[in-house]
């Protein structure tokens, strides 16, 4: 029994020595469902107990993890805070209201402008696209297209994924794959980056503590920084054969699978790997591909368009949904122009 007791004692230290951490920020519109989705990951994985919880901040176990993820709010006052987390995270969950075309435009506005920030360049993002139980909700494909991410993440230098979701599918545990198969995609891709991640956190900490001496409270970190980090990046990728100069970025649909209903998308730097190779310590893909999830209980027919002139798909492409968008949404781009003007 003493025998027992000590082998589990050491498996319990084990696992707690090998922890690793990660922060996350959860943002994204108002009433876009970011508190429903929190309250769902608390319902669905184990808390930390001992370490401090507030209404924002959440501390979570998932595999061999400790998450944690503050819920920021997403109104105006709300967005005005949203910087001043984004040194600490080194990972984002952007929430988006699928169904909510109205405010699709403003999306793409906070969008832009968090991605045109450079506290945000280089760390992975998971958007997740919410309320795909709604009748009226678009598919990942569309909100890619919609948004120009590809254009804004080839900018911003960072790996991103588009996953379809419920938060109340998932409250009700209905359907928790699409959310618990997203944090994992972030939780692995900051890990495959831990220590880069790491470095420029510690650069920006303390440029930010200089910089708060001398400047008011609040005032955004200059610009400088910016090369150091991609010459970091450069430093460290270097032996790998990789680079992190922009090269094109493409969704690459995983070979042998169709695009489905409700699929996940997953962007990249484009890098060469062998399929199916998998880099990082847990196992992380790290190539670019166009990933679809099981999920099949939320939405009739998906179809991506894909802009590429690579044809990747072996059937004809299908017709964009005709009624999904307005035709004003689509033809607009408006992307170069919100870089420019963007005004908080
Ligand atoms: N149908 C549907 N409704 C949802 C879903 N997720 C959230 N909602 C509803 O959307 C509303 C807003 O959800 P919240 O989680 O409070 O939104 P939020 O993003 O935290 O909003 P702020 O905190 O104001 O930024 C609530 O009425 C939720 O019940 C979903 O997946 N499907
Ligand atoms: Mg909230």
């Amino acid at each position: 029994m003493f025998r027992l007791l000590t082998s589990c004692w050491s498996w319990l230290k084990t696992t707690e020595d090998t922890r690793r951490n990660a922060t996350i920020i959860i943002i994204g519109l108002n009433n876009s469902g970011k508190t429903v989705l929190m309250e769902a990951f608390q319902r669905l994985l184990p808390s930390r107990m001992e370490s401090c919880m507030t209404s924002e901040l959440t501390t979570l176990l998932l595999d061999e993890y400790e998450v944690s993820i503050y819920d920021l709010n997403g109104d105006m006052k709300g967005r005005e805070t949203w910087p001043n987390y984004y040194t600490k995270a080194q990972g984002l969950v952007f929430v988006l209201d699928s169904s909510d075309l109205g405010r699709m435009r403003e999306v793409k506005i906070t969008l832009t402008h968090l991605l045109s920030d450079q506290r945000v360049a280089g760390k992975p993002i998971l958007i997740l696209a919410n309320k795909q139980d709604k009748k009226n909700a678009i598919l990942p494909c569309d909100i890619v297209e919609y948004l120009l991410l590809e254009r804004l993440i080839r900018k911003n230098k960072s790996l991103c994924r588009v996953e379809p979701c419920s938060a109340i599918h998932t409250f009700q545990r209905r359907d928790h794959q699409p959310l618990i198969e997203g944090l994992r995609w972030i939780l692995a891709a900051i890990d495959n980056q831990y220590e880069e991640l790491c470095t420029c956190q510690q650069s920006l900490t303390s440029r930010i503590s200089i910089s708060k001496s001398t400047r008011d409270f609040g005032e955004r970190c200059s610009l400088d920084r910016f090369p150091i980090r991609i010459e970091m990046s450069k430093e460290k990728r270097q032996p790998l054969g990789h680079s992190m100069e922009a090269r094109p970025l493409k969704p690459i649909l995983q070979k042998g699978l169709r695009p489905k209903k409700n699929a996940s998308v997953t962007f990249a730097l484009e890098e060469i790997m062998e399929e199916g190779k998998c880099s990082g310590r847990n196992g992380a893909p790290n190539t670019t591909e166009l990933h679809y999830n099981r999920s099949t209980d939320l939405k009739p027919q998906a179809t991506y368009i894909d802009n590429d002139d690579d044809d990747l798909f072996e059937e004809p492409r299908a017709k964009k949904r005709a009624n999904t968008w307005d035709e004003e949404m689509l033809l607009e781009d408006v992307c170069e122009e919100i870089f420019e003007t963007c005004e908080y």
